[in-house]
């Protein structure tokens, strides 16, 4: 399990006021966050634009250093232990991020693989079995750019599991794809979770995805913990009939609005 306790971002910009004068702006991104991720399940991390959502990702896969706050893996303290938790973790972005387009499929999961400190036998029997999983074997010689969105969209699930990582965090993984496509990913990561027990972090602004893969959600507002609890019992505080997360999100994003405006 991924046990983040207390978890804070603070950004400091410089903003330059004449000449010689610079003023600094500090804004806290993400302010006194608990969460747990378990493996075996989807955990749901929502929250509108700016919420601190990619911050809180950035920090629990070692590419932001928090301002404060712990962060266990398995029990091991990410500050102490940051070369080993690297490697078991991943991320699968939504998109066509992360991929380079003049390399083929397999050029690509080599490059990927390397910077794991992957390589020989082991890599190209892992890149081989990948491939096949996402149904992209006979497709590994030709570059990514002449790949449609859903095979884009393959492979970058393939690199994310390049080092075989205990815990992935998903960032809006179905932007863009075809219902078809879609529905296809879903299936798979859930998969992932079932037969081998992978803990998956969810970021997305889909609600109906959130239904059909998460058990647990926190939902975060200006960096802090509005609210958590299983999607059942969020969805119950539905005002209407036929109540859904989509509409549980909008009630809170109202209520907070109108308290923000009442403060001020
Ligand atoms: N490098 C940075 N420097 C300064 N401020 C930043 C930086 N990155 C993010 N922020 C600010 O921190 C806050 C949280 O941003 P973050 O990207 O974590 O939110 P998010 O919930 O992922 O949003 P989105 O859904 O739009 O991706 C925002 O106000 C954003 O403008």
């Amino acid at each position: 399990m991924i046990e983040v306790r207390g978890l804070c971002k603070t950004y400091v910009t410089k903003e330059s006021k004449g000449f010689f004068k610079t003023n600094k702006n500090y804004l806290k991104a993400v302010d006194n966050l608990s969460i747990n991720i378990k493996k075996g399940e989807i955990t749901g991390l929502l929250g509108i634009n700016g919420a601190g959502k990619t911050t809180t990702v950035k920090m629990l896969s070692t590419l932001l250093e928090p301002t404060r706050g712990d962060i266990i893996y398995d029990g091991m303290d990410i500050k102490k232990n940051e070369k080993i938790i690297k490697s078991k973790v991943n991320m699968i972005a939504g998109g066509e991020r992360m991929i380079y387009w003049r390399l083929t499929a397999k050029e690509n999961l080599k490059y990927f693989g390397s910077m794991y400190g992957l390589h020989g036998k082991y890599l190209n029997e892992r890149i081989d079995y990948l491939l096949e999983l996402v149904g992209l074997q006979d497709k590994k010689n030709i570059p990514v750019e002449k790949f449609s969105k859903g095979m884009k969209q393959r492979l970058q699930i393939a690199r994310g599991l390049i080092n075989d990582p205990d815990y992935i965090f998903l960032d809006e993984p179905t932007l863009g794809l075809d219902i078809q496509i879609a529905k296809e990913m879903r299936e798979f990561f859930l998969e992932l979770v079932k037969k081998q027990d992978k803990g998956i972090l969810l970021t997305t602004h889909y609600m109906k995805e959130v239904e059909e893969l998460c058990r647990y959600i926190y939902i975060l507002n200006e960096g802090k913990l509005l609210k958590e609890g299983s999607v059942e019992d969020i969805t119950k505080m539905s005002t209407t009939e036929d109540g859904n997360l989509e509409d549980v999100l909008l009630m809170m994003a109202k209520e907070v609005s109108i308290e923000n405006k009442e403060v001020i």
